[in-house]
């Protein structure tokens, strides 16, 4: 299934000339600030009917336009969200993601999110202590919400002091409570929470959340939320949302920077045959709400027909 193609030098083409591509509508803007090379949005129809709704690809000069960027979009759907449900759940995940969102804590964004309405909740954590270098909920604290003024009791960090199976037990528990008082929306197709937006990393090997290539939690259908004792990327014992929860959510944002994620940007974004099942990334296709992926030039360098100029 071929998404899109995209062949685009943003210096040579006039937006008009490229509205001849059958399966793409693109939108070219020049970037106020740098007079940027590019930064352009390419909205793809998917061509095989069932989902009408466009993954939208935002692919940035660099990490500092893409982190500008992310917050505004960030704090453009906490606004919508607490107009219309009074509340904002968002779901974290760990590694570079949290520091492309730290523009959050700068103005204005500090002064204007109403963090108060924020529930916090992460897509996966690393089962260890939550003082451990190496848990999600450390580096997000340290990063961003030691910095804002969210409610301690509104932010979800995971049971740390028991198993991974547990902890992933108990953390389903917490948000099947959370749905139950519409804290978290419902999915009104299949009885998920259907987070407002969940905000997800990938590995150089198409991994997000925790949910790994090849890994039978790939195929988890009824748990909302599951745990691995073997992961590849350390350390090993994790607890993750499962796909029917990531595509249940109203916003998916996957946010990747760095030329060493490139090919798995262009084997999950070009759709490529023949077929990589196995890709976690290439399973995120939520079922009603938005797919956007922030990537930044790097990670974008691999993706069919994209020339970018110098
Ligand atoms: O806890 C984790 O390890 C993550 O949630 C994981 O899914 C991460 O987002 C990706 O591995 C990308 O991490 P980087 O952006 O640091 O490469």
């Amino acid at each position: 299934m071929g998404i899109y193609k995209q062949s685009v030098d943003t210096h040579l083409l006039p937006p008009s000339s490229v509205s001849s591509f059958s399966t793409v509508s693109l939108s070219l803007s020049l970037s106020p600030t740098l007079g940027a090379v590019f930064h352009f949005v390419v909205r793809s129809m998917a061509l095989c009917g069932a989902k009408k709704d466009g993954r939208e690809l935002k692919i940035y000069e660099n990490t500092d336009e893409l982190s500008t960027d992310l917050a505004d979009y960030i704090a453009e759907l906490s606004e919508n969200s607490v107009k219309e449900r009074g509340v904002f759940a968002i779901a974290l995940s760990g590694g570079s993601l949290i520091s492309l969102i730290c523009k959050l804590c700068e103005a204005p964004y500090n002064k204007t999110v109403d963090w108060a309405k924020w529930y916090i909740f992460w897509a996966d954590e690393r089962v260890v202590a939550k003082s451990h270098a190496d848990s999600n909920y450390k580096l997000a604290k340290d990063g961003i919400l030691s910095k804002v003024p969210v409610i301690p009791s509104h932010v979800h960090s995971i049971n740390d002091t028991v198993s991974a199976e547990k902890a992933a037990e108990d953390y389903e528990f917490v948000i099947r409570q959370l749905v139950r008082t519409r804290v978290i929306n419902v999915s009104d197709i299949c009885d998920c929470p259907k987070f407002d937006l969940i905000l997800l990393g990938m590995g150089p090997d198409g991994h997000v959340a925790s949910l790994f290539p090849g890994h039978s939690v790939l195929d988890e259908k009824e748990q909302w939320v599951t745990f691995i004792t073997d992961s590849p990327k350390p350390p090993p014992e994790r607890i993750t949302f499962t796909l029917p929860v990531i595509n249940s959510a109203s916003n998916v944002a996957v946010v990747v920077t760095g030329g060493s994620k490139a090919d798995a940007v262009h084997l999950v974004v070009d759709d490529v045959e023949p077929d990589h099942p196995s890709l976690p990334a290439k399973l995120v296709q939520p079922t009603k709400g938005n797919l956007v992926w922030f990537l930044d030039k790097a990670a974008a360098s691999k993706l069919d027909g994209t020339k970018f100029s110098e």
